[in-house]
């Protein structure tokens, strides 16, 4: 046994299992009744109680009595003072490449096109009103979350941005906030939060949609109020998965696998690959990273829902991890080009061996905020579009309409909705 970092004795966890893809998936869209019925709790009693409920809530679950939620603008001054200047010139350069690569992604206002003589039609694009933010904050704080979601929705042009974090927020979060234009910040989290965003309190405005990730308890109560407010996508525990060749390098392998375990015991890890030695290769390179590793006994928790996969060959490899469907993808092998092409599912795509996930975390510009739990087959990240809503627009003139006439008469007529074609026949077209 060898001395870790912290002094403290590190005892090797237990070696990693082969598991297959319908492990993988069983473990990840595995949920309780348990944490169903908490949470369907949780909103019974913000609906019925409000405030009242938000600060019992906040006292049962993070120890913390709570007697203004709305953190004021002294307090955003005094948590600059608490961070470095390295931290807040950190923050800004992250959000200023978080915004640059949103901005490519800004729908025009509106487009129109002739589709032919007389038929105009188009799209206009219009930002949401108010958007609640959940920024997690109970087994570690997430300034980079503050960013991610915050700025996203102000580069969509979303007037009011409200964030709800639990606990004692830690300065970071606040100054990340404030340098991404948060309109306002609330102290309360998990469940309750979700539900006063969604519902409304006496002390904060329900909002037309929420986005970000959490614990289970925060993404069960988007899913449970989503017939009432609008939400981004299950973006639960974290997750990475590498698909790796005999070309990978297994301390980077290690390295990218280790990382997302250590945000809480529900995280998971998978290496698919189509070199058998390559498990045992990463599996040495983990043990030694996790002795320098402070957060290892979180790690050790995460491997259990964790393992390698072996397939015959990369084709095989590329079909699987298709079904794995991750929130982050890396890609280790000889040809990565050639193996992106082919990938369907997954979150974010780290490419080659110098792309590791934490870039995307925290720095390159791109979302962190991904869907977990399998939803990657049919969920996108967090993208400006997600802030928006669209109109189709049409513009006809006499002639145009002539066009189309005999379509609708003849289609309101096998629906014999007789008025429609009226609405076409009165025009004289
Ligand atoms: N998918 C993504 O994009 C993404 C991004 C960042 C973080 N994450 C994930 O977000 C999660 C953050 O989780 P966290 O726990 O650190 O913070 P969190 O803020 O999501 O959850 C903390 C809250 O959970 C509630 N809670 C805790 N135990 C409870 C219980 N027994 N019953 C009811 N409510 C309870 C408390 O109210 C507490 O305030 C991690 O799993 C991390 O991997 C995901
Ligand atoms: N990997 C997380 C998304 O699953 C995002 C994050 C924030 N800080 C570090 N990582
Ligand atoms: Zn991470």
């Amino acid at each position: 046994m060898a001395k870790a970092a912290n002094d403290q004795e590190f005892v090797e966890p237990e070696k990693w299992k082969e598991i297959d893809e319908e492990y993988w998936i069983q473990n990840r869209m595995s949920k309780t009744d348990e944490v169903k019925e908490t949470v369907e709790g949780i909103i019974e009693q913000v609906r019925k109680d409000g405030d009242k409920a938000l600060r019992e809530l906040t006292k049962k679950f993070d120890k913390v009595d709570v007697e203004r939620f709305a953190v004021s603008r002294e307090e955003i001054e005094a948590a600059y003072e608490e961070v470095d200047q390295e931290v807040v010139d950190e923050l800004e350069n992250a959000a200023f490449n978080i915004q640059r690569f949103h901005r490519m992604q800004l729908p025009p206002d509106m487009w129109t096109t002739e589709v032919e003589p007389g038929i105009t039609l188009g799209v206009k694009s219009t930002p949401l009103n108010r958007v609640g933010c959940y920024i997690p904050g109970g087994l570690a704080s997430y300034p980079s979350t503050a960013l991610m979601t915050v700025v996203a929705a102000k580069t969509a042009g979303v007037d009011e941005v409200i964030c709800c974090t639990p606990g004692q927020i830690n300065p970071a979060v606040l100054v990340a906030l404030d340098i991404a234009g948060c309109d306002e910040i609330y102290r309360v989290g998990g469940a309750q939060a979700i539900a006063a965003m969604a519902l409304g309190t006496e002390s904060i405005e329900k909002v037309q949609k929420i986005v970000g990730p959490g614990n289970r308890f925060v993404t069960e109560a988007k899913i449970l109020l989503q017939d009432i407010v609008g939400i981004d996508f299950p973006a639960g525990p974290s997750e990475a998965a590498v698909l790796a060749d005999s070309s990978a390098v297994p301390e980077f392998v290690a390295a990218d696998l280790v990382a997302q375990g250590e945000h809480g015991p529900s995280s998971a890890f998978v290496l698919v690959t189509d070199d058998p030695s390559l498990p045992d290769k990463v599996w040495e390179q983990m043990m030694i990273q996790l002795k320098d590793e402070p957060r290892r006994d979180i790690i050790a928790q995460s491997m259990k829902n964790s393992g390698y996969i072996v397939a015959k060959d990369m084709e095989l490899a590329i079909e699987i991890m298709n079904g794995v469907a991750p929130e982050h993808l890396c890609i280790e092998v000889k040809d990565p080009m050639d193996v992106l092409s082919k990938i369907r599912n997954a979150g974010s795509i780290f490419v080659g061996p110098y792309t590791p996930i934490a870039a995307g975390d925290y720095a390159s510009g791109t979302n962190h905020v991904l869907p977990t739990s399998g939803y990657a087959t049919m969920c996108s990240g967090l993208t400006v579009s997600m802030f928006r809503k669209t109109s189709t627009v049409q513009m006809l003139t006499k002639e145009g309409l002539a066009a189309l006439a005999p379509t609708i008469n003849t289609l309101a007529g096998v629906e014999g909705l007789h008025a429609h074609a009226n609405s076409v026949k009165i025009r004289n077209a």
